[in-house]
């Protein structure tokens, strides 16, 4: 039996992915796997028999991605399963900076009892015209999941499209529309566009970009737009901006103390990924994550730990053994089951950074003392043993 916990809503597609050998538990001491949104983990205790967490979703910094590492507990995330969800608003919160759509429709609500509504209106629309995307210009900042079709789906609105990353997967190159502009920094962006849209993920390098400085090279009358995470942005230079006229529109997915209610920032109540089709597909991802690990032992989009897979586990014996990544490793836990007279069938060892895992079939059967002598290697994080 697996035991799992949810702690936030998870779409009924990803639970019925798990067999009747897993059961839901309201603690997350008591879970071998726990199932996240946007849930802050970083006070919590995770207790020992915790082996995964599956974020649904993209970004990770709800997650103390080092601490789960040294716990021995993987990390997963489902890159790309909500993108396009996010993408489909991003297009709407450009529909809404340059067209004053929000501020019509209010002014419909605020004069329902008008009889000559119909009349009133040709005199009151022109205070809510704007303009049109089509010719102008976007920079995309981060082209993963989201930015790729964010900048591609402007390309079909006829946007003139910048993009910058220095990091942009091979994948990710071969997928942007052949019209877009390589941005070589990211101050060819804040110079030359009119709209600008950031898709990078939350890390201490990227923290704050938008600050004063970025601010100060964009062009008077910029949207930007923010549906990636609040520290991306000092909310504060913003807030200048908008007050200045150099920031038009500041469209963000997360309210804050500090931006909500302030004049020409367009505040989401972050619904980038809250859609059925993204829901569905997160939970479905993470679901399925979290049943190659705990029953195969292999590793698929993890953020913390390096992908390993070995296939299904059939009638072997599978060790796993989660490590830092140092030298010598590999050879201390092949003498334990040498002495112990155990046969490798095979073998796998990943890393990535400063961590490392371990795969091993073997065709016999391992003994306690073995898998103890396992877990008191030095650099050792966790063993598991699956039969
Ligand atoms: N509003 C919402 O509901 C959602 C928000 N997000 C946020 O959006 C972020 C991006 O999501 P995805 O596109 O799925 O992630 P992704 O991992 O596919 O793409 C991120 C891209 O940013 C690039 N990057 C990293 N640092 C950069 C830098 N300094 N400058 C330029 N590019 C840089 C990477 O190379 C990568 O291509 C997530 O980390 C998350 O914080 C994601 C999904 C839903
Ligand atoms: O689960 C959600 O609604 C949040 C999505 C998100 O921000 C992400 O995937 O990074």
């Amino acid at each position: 039996m697996y035991q799992y916990h949810c702690l936030n809503q998870i779409s009924d597609v990803g639970i019925q992915e798990f067999s009747e050998e897993y059961v839901p538990v309201s603690r997350v001491e008591d879970a071998d796997a726990v199932l996240v949104r946007s849930a802050s983990m970083h006070e919590m205790e995770f207790g020992g028999r915790l082996k995964a967490i599956a974020r649904a979703g993209a970004g990770v910094n709800n997650i103390p991605l080092e601490r789960c590492a040294e716990e021995g507990i993987v990390v997963f995330n489902t890159p790309g399963a909500n993108a396009n969800g996010v993408k489909e608003l991003v297009i709407a919160g450009m529909l809404l900076a340059s067209r004053d759509i929000i501020g019509g429709i209010n002014w419909v609500q605020e004069n329902e009892e008008d009889g000559n509504i119909a009349k009133d209106t040709e005199k009151a629309k022109k205070a809510f015209a704007g303009c049109e995307l089509d010719g102008k210009k976007l920079g995309v900042i981060g082209l993963g999941a989201i930015g790729v079709l964010v900048a591609n789906a402007a390309v079909s609105l006829g946007m003139d499209v910048y993009g910058y990353d220095p990091y942009v997967s091979v994948d990710s190159a071969w997928n942007l529309n052949r019209s877009i502009r390589h941005a070589k920094t990211v101050d060819e962006i804040y110079k030359e566009c009119d709209y600008i849209t950031i898709h990078v993920p939350a890390t201490e390098s990227t923290k704050g970009m938008i600050d004063g400085n970025a601010i100060g090279l964009m062009k008077k009358g910029v949207v930007l737009l923010n549906f990636a995470r609040d520290v991306l942005v000092v909310e504060e230079a913003v807030i200048d901006a908008l007050v200045a006229g150099k920031i038009k529109h500041y469209v963000t997915d997360f309210p804050t103390p500090v931006i909500t209610g302030v004049k020409g920032a367009i505040v989401i109540p972050h619904l980038g990924a809250s859609t059925e089709e993204s829901e569905d597909n997160c939970a479905r991802m993470a679901a399925k994550e979290i049943r190659s690990y705990l029953e195969h032992g292999n590793i698929r989009h993890s953020v913390n730990y390096p992908d390993s897979d070995m296939g299904f586990k059939g009638e072997n014996t599978r060790i796993l053994l989660l490590h830092h990544n140092i030298p010598n490793m590999l050879g201390q836990f092949t003498r334990i089951l040498a002495e112990d007279n155990i046969n490798i069938a095979d073998l796998s060892n990943k890393s990535k950074g400063g961590y490392a895992y371990t795969m091993i079939d073997i065709d016999s059967e391992i003994t306690q003392e073995a898998i103890e002598e396992l877990k008191a290697v030095k650099d050792v994080l966790k063993v598991r043993v699956i039969r």
